[in-house]
């Protein structure tokens, strides 16, 4: 190219950007993508950049934004994509002539020196100017020039130098042929709202009869729709609803053996009446499947499967494709695992056989027979024991026509499998929220999820329990425990999700020794008065409604921690400046002992003033105080409330 060898501008560090653009980063719609990167030119010359993005597929259609200059070449800007997509952005950057003409004009005005043949040269780059000036502009600069080269004006000329429109003008026209383009183009996922702002609720739908020991149904399940939308909920997740094999069942509290009546592990997957496409028949049909998701639809939830791979020895693909698993010298195949954890009654699929295409393609025409079916949402159950290149390849195949599919990891592991997951596309991530504790722990693990490149690919999803983890924090404990954990769930992180009606209920018995429920709903049918109305279930409902009107709580990336003089005191911001939602929440972490001290406002960031009188008002009792001090003193009795969800009203007002 001509002008390559005349490219002045350095682009360097440019960021957000995984692994030098391997990989897509992730945000929802309009949520903004501030892009920041060291940019500078050799000498003193001034440099000027602007921000590239584009729909991706929409070759040659760049939108710009100007880049601002921070400081120490440090320079800045930031884009939002307006629907779910791949956006691409990428940054260009030149020698700024004019702006560097004219601020050592200024310089040589200041020092009084003689500047006639410095107006000359700003004539000359006017002049250059007009290739790329429209008729408008032409005439405009046309005029400047007869004036810059008019020894009679040269006080008129100076002045109209440093007027605005001669900047337009000159930054409109500029040459853009020696312009650096950064040499890579890099890309953002843009997901639906849902994707960053989700509140969960797990239930087995065998366990929703109204009479005991009877089975429950997709028809009996559509029956408590209304009562979890009661408490806000707006996904709805299902363990897997097919076929559960017969062949090594597992029976009460994970027996390897199960008794005759014994329902089975709904992960056990696969009988002689079908598999990943099929519905298990003691829940209904296929057609009471899709009514279940339409009601929930009119409820205001989506509904969200499981997706695991995996198959009982009954499921058909062990006979008819037995070349997927990996068969041992005795005729059997060793059983799949998630160590230390032993699933005697599932195969794993093996995903280094030699027919993988044809299994991927299998594995991709699932997940499509349920997308046409309603279904939006999978939570994907064990990811991190299948390639991380099959989840790579599945979840662009399936966004490249549904844009609006969430897929869950449920992957508790080690840190860099569960990054790679987030990194390979996954929507949302299981964490190890569940088994933070102390103040230090949260602060230090939020930290970690929003200010690192974590907060990149990486997007949080909470949960207090699972039908796989009764914590310590809630075995044997009270209401407060169950309150504490769940006002920290939805408030620290915008997605959350429980596992019900366990939660609700403050059921607290452990299987002795182990961090999980007793007598499992994983291997029984149970029978629950889904209406017994509970104060832990009331809080729900009014934590889900602060949820929805309070723009804060709608981002997981906006906290920022606050001091206290108590560590069993957690006290965090959660701020929209777009909306100018403002809130400080203070959780005491204790649940057996009232708990008080002084929490630091910080006030720079609330932006109020110092000194002056602010309200704030407790979004679950109504109370409003007025606070005017950076110090505030609290006092949080865990068996009325843990907690203070206090919104910052308008400054100054009494
Ligand atoms: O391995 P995780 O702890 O992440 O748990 C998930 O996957 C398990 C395997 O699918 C699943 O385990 C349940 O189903 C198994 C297969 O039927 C059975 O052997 C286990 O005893 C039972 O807990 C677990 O529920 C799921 O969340």
């Amino acid at each position: 190219m001509k002008a390559e060898g005349q490219k002045r501008a350095s682009i360097r560090n440019v960021s957000p950007q995984i692994e030098c653009g391997k990989y897509q980063i992730k945000r929802i719609v309009d949520e903004r993508i501030e892009v920041e990167a060291d940019i500078f030119g050799d000498g003193h010359d001034k440099v000027d950049a602007v921000l590239l993005y584009r729909e991706a597929g929409d070759e040659n259609k760049w939108e710009e934004i100007p880049m601002i200059h921070e400081g120490n070449d440090h320079w800045s800007s930031a884009f939002e994509g307006s629907q779910p997509g791949i956006y691409e952005y990428t940054i260009e950057a030149w020698i700024d002539h004019f702006n560097t003409w004219r601020s050592g004009l200024n310089k040589k005005i200041e020092a009084r020196q003689n500047v006639k043949t410095e107006i000359l040269i700003g004539a000359e780059l006017m002049e250059d100017a007009l290739a790329q000036a429209n008729s408008g502009q032409k005439k405009q600069l046309r005029n400047w020039i007869n004036l810059l080269r008019d020894e009679e004006k040269e006080s008129e000329a100076i002045s109209k130098i440093f007027e605005d429109a001669v900047t337009n003008v000159m930054y409109q026209t500029r040459q853009r042929e020696r312009a650096t383009r950064y040499k890579k183009i890099l890309k953002v996922k843009v997901e639906r709202k849902r994707a960053l702002f989700s509140a969960w609720y797990e239930f087995f739908p065998r366990s929703t009869s109204e009479t005991p020991g009877k089975h429950g149904t997709f028809k009996s399940s559509e029956k408590i729709l209304p009562e979890i939308a009661n408490m806000g909920f707006d996904v709805i997740y299902l363990p897997p609803i097919h076929p559960i094999g017969k062949s090594h069942r597992k029976g009460i509290n994970n027996a390897t053996e199960a008794q005759p009546g014994d329902p089975g592990s709904p992960w056990a997957i696969g009988s002689e009446e079908g598999g990943h496409k099929a519905i298990h028949p003691e829940l209904g049909t296929i057609d009471d499947f899709t009514s279940f998701v339409k009601k929930a639809e009119k409820n205001g939830i989506e509904v969200a499967i499981d997706f695991a791979i995996q198959c009982s020895p009954d499921h058909p693909y062990v006979k008819e494709h037995p070349q997927w698993f990996k068969w041992r010298p005795d005729g059997t195949v060793q059983y799949a695992e998630n160590p230390p954890k032993k699933y005697q009654d599932v195969l794993p699929v093996n995903f280094e056989t030699e027919d993988w295409e044809n299994l991927w393609e299998e594995l991709k025409s699932v997940v499509e027979y349920w997308i046409d079916k309603g279904v939006k949402i999978f939570r994907v159950d064990n990811p991190h024991t299948k390639s991380f290149i099959f989840w790579d390849w599945l979840i662009q195949e399936i966004n490249k026509n549904h844009k609006d599919i969430i897929f869950l990891a449920e992957a508790f592991t080690r840190p860099r499998v569960m990054e790679e997951l987030g990194k390979v596309g996954f929507t949302q991530s299981y964490t190890y929220f569940t088994w933070r504790n102390s103040k230090e722990e949260f602060q230090e693990y939020l930290t970690e999820l929003t200010q690192t490149e974590l907060r990149e690919y990486f997007r949080p999803n909470f949960w207090p329990n699972t039908p796989d983890i009764l914590p310590v924090s809630l075995e044997n404990q009270s209401e407060a425990s169950f309150l504490i954990r769940i006002i920290l769930a939805s408030t620290l992180s915008s997605n959350y999700g429980i596992y019900g009606p366990l939660f609700e209920f403050g059921l607290n018995e452990a299987y002795p020794g182990k961090e999980e429920y007793t007598r499992s709903e994983k291997y029984e049918v149970k029978h629950w008065d889904w209406y017994r109305p509970t104060r832990t279930k009331e809080i729900i409902s009014q934590l889900n409604s602060i949820r929805n009107e309070n723009t804060a709580l709608q981002t997981t990336y906006n906290i920022s921690f606050a001091d206290t003089d108590n560590d069993q005191l957690i006290c965090y911001s959660k701020i929209d400046k777009r909306t100018g939602n403002k809130l400080l929440i203070v959780v005491n972490l204790d649940p057996h002992h009232t708990q008080s001290g002084w929490i630091k406002v910080p006030l720079k960031e609330l932006e109020i003033k110092g000194h002056q009188p602010f309200a704030v008002v407790d979004l679950l009792t109504a109370s409003r105080y007025i606070w005017q001090n950076e110090w505030n003193y609290v006092e949080l009795h865990p068996q009325a409330l843990p907690a203070h969800i206090l919104r910052i009203e308008t400054t100054n007002e009494r």
